[in-house]
């Protein structure tokens, strides 16, 4: 997830349920032609290892012909075995070493770093591509035990240069906040897919936001 900007852009998390692939498809290509989004992790929870991979066969390639880099979440294995552009790991989904071994190196390991610092700086020397903090505001999409100060992004985007996410609650109107904090990236998932104007609408209201 190299910046090719210097501005904040959108990472897109998919809901942690898909009930019919071919309806979310469209919705995930509608949302990816309404802007810019430089990310798309797919988050599904609580299924089996097959439905994960025909997930992801359905929806990198439309996260691809939008140029966006797509991600797997919790996985590396799979992340390699449907040969992902890499994944995101949470600190009990693994370490980045390991996951650099299963993906090679010209793939992105995300590493989720709460509200520590230490744990970014860890992520970053075991050769992390991005960190996330979060989780900034409540969200609907899971409970959150860690609420970082956002000036946590301005130390950050101080000390070192390697990308960092923001995540948790994030909205087109929360956003800029965090953009202006330092965040490289803010990753959303129930304000897009939940948006009253449908996921189209988020992404033009986010990409407004952060212009
Ligand atoms: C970009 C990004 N940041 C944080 C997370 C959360 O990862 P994790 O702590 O492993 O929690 P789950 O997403 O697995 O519930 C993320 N997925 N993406
Ligand atoms: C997946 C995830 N991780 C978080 C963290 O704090 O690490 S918050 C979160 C949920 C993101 O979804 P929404 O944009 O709907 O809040
Ligand atoms: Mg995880």
């Amino acid at each position: 997830m190299s910046e090719t900007t210097e501005g904040c852009l959108l990472y897109l998390i998919t809901p942690d349920r898909i009930d019919d692939l071919d309806d979310f498809a469209i919705k995930l290509d509608e949302a990816l032609s309404a802007g810019e989004v430089a990310c798309v992790q797919l988050r599904l929870k609580g299924v089996d290892d097959d439905t994960i991979i025909k997930a992801a066969e359905k929806l990198m390639p439309i996260a691809h012909s939008h140029d966006a880099v797509f991600l797997i979440n919790d996985r590396a294995d799979l992340a390699a075995k449907v040969d992902a552009d890499g994944v995101h790991l949470g600190q009990e989904d693994g370490d980045v070493p390991s996951a650099r071994t299963l993906l090679g190196h010209g793939k992105d390991i995300g590493v989720t770093c709460h509200d520590s610092m230490h744990l970014a700086y860890k992520a970053g020397d075991e050769g992390a591509n991005y960190v996330a903090f979060g989780a900034f505001f409540p969200s609907d999409t899971k409970d959150t035990e860690y609420r970082p100060e956002t000036d946590i992004l301005s130390v950050w985007d101080e000390v070192t240069e390697l990308p960092c996410v923001a995540i948790g609650g994030i909205t087109p109107e929360n956003c800029r906040e965090l953009a202006d904090a330092g965040a490289h990236f803010v990753a959303a998932c129930s304000s897009v897919w939940n948006h009253p104007e449908g996921p189209a609408a988020a992404v033009r209201a986010f990409n407004e936001a952060l212009a």
